[in-house]
C-alpha cells in the first residue's frame, strides 16, 4: 500500500508533432501542496487534463491509490475523490451560485452537505442567490473552488485559481489552500504568481516544453538557473 494519492509516471501527451507533455513524473500526497510552474504553453494544463482523463496519454502510467486508472472515464474520478477547477470559468449560467455548488456535489455522488461548508470556506455566502453572469471574475473563481470542495475531495487540482484576483484575494485563497492542506487534502496548484507559489506550496515542479526542468522546495526551484532563464527572466532576478 502506498500513501501517495496520485502517481504519474513518464506521462506524455503528444498532439501530432507537438509534445505538449513529454515524460512527466509526479507524486501527490495527502497534506501537501505541489505547485506546477512554467511559461505559457509549457504543458501545465495538458498535464492536468491528462491526470483528469480529459485527454488520452500518448505514453506513461497514472495511478490513484496505487491502482492504474489511465483508461478510466473522467466522471469516475470524481467519485474516487478527485476534484478540479479549470483555467477558464465553467459555471452553469442558468443555475444560481448555490445550485452550481450543489450540482457539483450531487453530480459527483456526494450529498449536498458539503455545499454549505464549501460556501462558507470560500467566502461566497453573500452571492449564493446570484447568477454566475452577475459575478466578478474573482468571485466566479471562488464559486468554482467551492464547487470542487463541495465534493469533499481527497485530491484537488487547481488550474490558475487566482487569475483575475487582486493581491488581497490571492492571499485569502492561499490561506484557504493551506488550511485544506492541514486537513490532509492533496493538492496540485498551477499558478503564474511566483510569490504566491512560494508562499503556498510545499513542493514546486517547473516545466518547460512539456518536460520538468527543476523540482524541489519552492526556494530551490526559484533559485534554479534553468527556471530563471525559462520562466522568471528579469522579473525573477529582480527578486533575488
Ligand atoms: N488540443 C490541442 N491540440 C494541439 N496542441 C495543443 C492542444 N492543447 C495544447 N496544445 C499545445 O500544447 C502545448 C502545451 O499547452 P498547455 O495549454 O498545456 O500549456 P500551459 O503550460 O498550460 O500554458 P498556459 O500557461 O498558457 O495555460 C502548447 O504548445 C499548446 O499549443
Amino acid at each position: 500500500m502506498t500513501s501517495d494519492v496520485l502517481v504519474a509516471e513518464d506521462v506524455a501527451v503528444h498532439y501530432g508533432g507537438i509534445k505538449a507533455v513529454d515524460g512527466i513524473d509526479l507524486t501527490l500526497t495527502p497534506g501537501r501542496i505541489c505547485g506546477l510552474l512554467g511559461p505559457n504553453g509549457s504543458g501545465k494544463s495538458t498535464l492536468l487534463a491528462a491526470i483528469t482523463r480529459l485527454v488520452p496519454l500518448t505514453r506513461g502510467r497514472l495511478l490513484l491509490d496505487g491502482k492504474e486508472y489511465h483508461r478510466a472515464a473522467p466522471a469516475s474520478l470524481a467519485k474516487r475523490g478527485v476534484a478540479r477547477t479549470f483555467q477558464t470559468v465553467r459555471l452553469l449560467p442558468d443555475l444560481t451560485v448555490l445550485e452550481n455548488v450543489q450540482v457539483g456535489a450531487d453530480l459527483h455522488g456526494r450529498k449536498a452537505g458539503g455545499a454549505a461548508e464549501a460556501i462558507e470556506r470560500t467566502g461566497i455566502g453573500d452571492v449564493v442567490s446570484a447568477w454566475p453572469g452577475e459575478l466578478s471574475y474573482g468571485m466566479a473563481r471562488r464559486v468554482e473552488i467551492a464547487r470542487a470542495l463541495a465534493m469533499r475531495p481527497r485530491l484537488l487540482l487547481l488550474d490558475e485559481p487566482t487569475a483575475g484576483m487582486n493581491q488581497a484575494e490571492r492571499k485569502e485563497i492561499s490561506a484557504l489552500l493551506r488550511d485544506l492542506r492541514e486537513e490532509g487534502l492533496a493538492q496540485l496548484l498551477v499558478e503564474h504568481d511566483v510569490q504566491m507559489m512560494v508562499d503556498t506550496c510545499d513542493d514546486l515542479v517547473a516545466m518547460n516544453f512539456g518536460a520538468v526542468v527543476a523540482r524541489g522546495t519552492p526556494h530551490e526551484v526559484v533559485q534554479n538557473a534553468a527556471v530563471r532563464e525559462a520562466y522568471l527572466g528579469k522579473r525573477g532576478r529582480a527578486h533575488a
